[in-house]
């Protein structure tokens, strides 16, 4: 007799409308596969990226610039008067995300194939997914439902007015006095929006170090250029209480506690994954002791045909992060050949003004693996372009590989690069295609840059530390004579 081949219903299964559920949804279809996508409610297809996180975050930030810059102009005699109407300021972002959420709903999902399922999924056996009373089995299914605020949780948290990314869109008014906990990308972008829109902004932040995955020389320069825009910072401190809706204790790591007076407060520290009534055990999925789901360098879990993309995945938190998970997934779906994760060449900007890029690895990672390098920094101080726009403070940081032997013809490879300047996420991509593709520094050495384009400080850099050897130097010498 021989054995029934199994029949599925779809041939991916794909928990949770974001970034990645979207990104796999939309490939797979196209290559005329069987999807079938669920999301919880449909104002939740796009994610946290279009309706709680970047969409929503880049329109508040872009909104708050335009503020900032007409009052920046009044030093050239352009005098603005009145306050930014918030009202105003959330409809913006309300439209902008709208323009997006045009293409990414159910109705229009379902409109090139994809079939959308609006509910509560649960696993129901190891290839079946069972939402509004039917049950459905996929060839492969993709848990992609992303990660959620972590909360704060200390006493008299319950009479503020507390906000998080999921709910502080909705406000109409700008707060008088803002209380930002948390001193990562969330918080940092959010708490500068709002203080060029008008609020006084304070921080409480556990960390020594605003963005802690950056290093010290560039925090140094956006911390610096945050607190001259007037935002308060409390370092290595934390909220202990709550003592009235409008007064809380913050404890600094060493000194005495003491009260900050405020009218709301944004809690920006950090995202947590759940996977609360799944049922990923009937699927045999593992988890972990922190209830995060066991996988391997695929993203595949202890169940072969089940895989997890983007935050779900509780590694980097980014919309492009669910973009590599999701490649790799579909790489190795059609692929016999197998590739494993790697944030070798990931990068990513915090969209403060100054932003702050980040691409490849930095000196922690370096270290820790044994790498040979060397560190290699400028400032904008004599950059012209720098000089004639006023951002003379920015830096630039690389870390270049350092070759055992000085053999001639050898590469020398960008490693991975930090930048803090306006416009760092646009200046640095050159770096991160030089970074990703392994080229030599003279590929950005031998370019002819426009004067005076920003991404001349890339070239600078470089020009900065090349080193001429007394053989060449001699050979030169000859030649130039001859
Ligand atoms: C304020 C803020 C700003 C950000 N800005 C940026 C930025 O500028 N650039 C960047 O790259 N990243 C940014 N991020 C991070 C980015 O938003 C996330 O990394 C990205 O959205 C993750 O995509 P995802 O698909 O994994 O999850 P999500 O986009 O969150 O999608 C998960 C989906 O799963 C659904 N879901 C959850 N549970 C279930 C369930 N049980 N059943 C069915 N569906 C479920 C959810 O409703 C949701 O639609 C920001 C984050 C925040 C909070
Ligand atoms: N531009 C972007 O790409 C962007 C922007 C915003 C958010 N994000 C993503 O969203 C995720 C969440 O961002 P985030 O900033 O909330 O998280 P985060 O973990 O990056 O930073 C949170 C910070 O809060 C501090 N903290 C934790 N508990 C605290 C407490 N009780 N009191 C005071 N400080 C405390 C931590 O030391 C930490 O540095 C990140 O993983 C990031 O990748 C990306």
């Amino acid at each position: 007799m021989t054995e029934e081949k199994p029949t599925y219903d779809f041939d991916l299964i794909v928990l949770g409308a974001g970034s990645a559920g979207l990104g796999l949804s939309l490939f797979m279809v196209r290559i005329k596969q069987r999807v079938l996508l669920i999301d919880k409610t449909p104002e939740d297809v796009g994610g946290d990226c279009l309706n709680y996180g970047c969409v929503p975050s880049k329109a508040l930030i872009h909104a708050s610039r335009q503020v900032h810059q007409a009052r920046e102009a009044a030093c050239f005699g352009l005098q603005v008067s009145g306050e930014a109407d918030m009202a105003k300021v959330m409809d913006y972002v309300r439209e902008r995300q709208d323009v997006i959420r045009h293409h990414e709903n159910p109705e229009y999902l379902r409109g090139l194939g994809i079939t959308v399922e609006i509910g509560e999924p649960t696993f129901v056996g190891d290839h079946d997914v069972q939402i509004n009373d039917k049950t459905y089995r996929g060839r492969k299914i993709v848990v992609a439902t992303g990660s959620r605020p972590r909360q704060l949780k200390v006493p008299g948290a319950e009479q503020v007015r507390l906000y998080d990314n999921q709910h502080v869109w909705d406000l109409r008014e700008l707060p008088r006095r803002l209380l930002v906990v948390g001193g990562g990308p969330n918080g940092m972008e959010l708490a500068q929006a709002m203080q060029r829109l008008g609020a006084q902004v304070t921080v409480v932040h556990r960390g020594a170090a605003l963005l802690e995955k950056e290093d010290p020389s560039i925090n140094a320069v956006l911390l610096e250029r945050l607190r001259g825009e007037g935002i308060t910072f409390h370092l290595e401190s934390e909220v202990a209480s709550f003592s009235s809706a409008t007064q809380a204790q913050i404890k600094p790591r060493q000194g005495e506690a003491f009260a900050l007076d405020f009218d709301i407060g944004y809690v920006a520290i950090g995202r947590e994954v759940s996977f609360e009534g799944l049922q990923l055990e009937k699927a045999g999925v593992e988890v972990d002791e922190k209830g995060h789901i066991k996988l391997d360098e695929h993203l595949q879990t202890t169940n072969p045909d089940i895989f997890v993309a983007g935050d779900a995945a509780n590694s980097l938190k980014f919309s492009h992060g669910a973009e590599l998970h999701m490649r790799l997934l579909l790489f190795n779906f059609f692929s016999p050949l197998k590739k494993k994760l790697s944030y070798d060449h990931f990068s990513w900007v915090t969209f403060t003004d100054p932003e702050v890029a980040h691409f490849g690895l930095d000196a922690a990672e370096l270290d820790k693996r044994g790498s040979a390098y060397e560190r290699w920094e400028t400032d904008f101080a004599d950059d012209d372009r720098a000089v004639v726009d006023s951002y003379r403070y920015g830096r630039l940081l690389l870390f270049i590989e350092k070759n055992a032997l000085p053999i001639p013809g050898q590469k020398r490879r960008i490693l991975g690069g930090q930048m803090v300047a306006p416009g760092a996420g646009e200046l640095i991509q050159e770096l991160i295609l030089a970074n990703t593709s392994g080229l030599d520094i003279s590929e950005i050495f031998d370019k002819v840059y426009p004067y005076p384009v920003a991404a001349r400080i890339n070239q600078k850099l470089i020009v900065e530390h090349r080193e001429v050897s007394p053989l060449l130097q001699k050979a030169l010498d000859v030649a130039y004579k001859l």
